[in-house]
């Protein structure tokens, strides 16, 4: 396949990597200062775009990606309060997009014990709380990952809303503490807490890898398909 690249950061290189190595094949690495190159591309060049840049570029990026008829995965954070619109365009369009805020296959094993985990202490005297720990270059916070945890969470018991990113805290959220360390790749921890005892699982990426490779098995198989998409569609074709 033809990959088109949109964000040729820390991500951007690490997808560029495994693509190659899966016998794929760069159709343009974009970034901020060469975002003119993608008008020069016609549309059969691209067989699937990946998504990795900024919060305020994510929106822009995919919305000209459906325009172009181009299939889409996207991983960037920081930017879903424009979701319904993106998914609006992208069924206008009948265009395919792919959204996930961890492409890592082990983090989405993580959701699923997360949920399951909700579910067991759905009624139970526990305060519920998250740590993300992430590198000092990461512009969003909190974390994509820990908002889907959060929504995991609220999803399985209804007495939690939400969630509030720490200092502030309210009975109901979950609250989410951010920490920026050197050059850690991703480290999320679920934390419930009693007075007598308490309750973690944590995810710890060990490189970004792992977010790479779901990525690119996400556009090798999304290419042909029409509508919205996430890791649980992905997975279920896998099972
Ligand atoms: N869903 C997942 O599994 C994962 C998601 N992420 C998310 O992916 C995003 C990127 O992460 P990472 O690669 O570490 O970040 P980097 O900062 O290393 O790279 C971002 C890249 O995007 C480029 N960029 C910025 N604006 C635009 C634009 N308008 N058009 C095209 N490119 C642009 C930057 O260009 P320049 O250098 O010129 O500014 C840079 O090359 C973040 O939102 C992060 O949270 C990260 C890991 C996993
Ligand atoms: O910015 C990062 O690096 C990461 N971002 C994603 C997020 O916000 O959850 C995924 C991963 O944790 C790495």
């Amino acid at each position: 396949m033809r990959i088109l690249l949109l964000g040729y950061g820390k991500m951007g290189k690490t997808i560029e990597r495994i693509a190659i190595e899966r016998g794929h094949s760069i159709a343009g690495k974009i970034d901020v200062q060469n975002r003119h190159e993608m008008d020069a591309l016609a549309a059969a060049d691209v067989d699937v775009a990946i998504e990795f840049s900024a919060p305020e570029a994510a929106y822009d990026n995919i919305t000209y990606c459906l325009k172009r008829g181009w299939p889409i995965v996207s991983g960037t954070t920081g930017w879903l309060e424009h979701r319904s619109e993106i998914e609006n365009l992208c069924m206008q369009q009948q265009g395919a997009f792919f959204y996930a805020s961890n492409y890592s296959i082990g983090v989405n094993l993580f959701f699923r014990l997360n949920r399951q985990l909700a579910r067991l202490m759905k009624g139970q005297a526990y305060r519920t709380s998250m740590t993300e720990i992430h590198h000092i270059h990461k512009l969003d916070a909190p974390s994509g990952t820990a908002i889907t945890l959060a929504e995991g969470i609220a999803a399985e018991n209804s007495s939690q809303k939400g969630w509030k990113l720490a200092p502030e805290e309210e009975d109901g959220f979950v609250q989410i503490e951010a920490k920026r360390l050197g050059e850690v790749p991703g480290t999320h921890i679920v934390r419930y807490e009693s007075e007598v005892d308490t309750i973690e699982i944590t995810h710890t990426a060990h490189t970004r890898a792992g977010f790479a490779l779901g990525a690119v098995i996400s556009a090798e198989w999304l290419p042909g398909k029409t509508g919205v998409f996430g890791m649980d569609d992905l997975l279920e074709d896998l099972d």
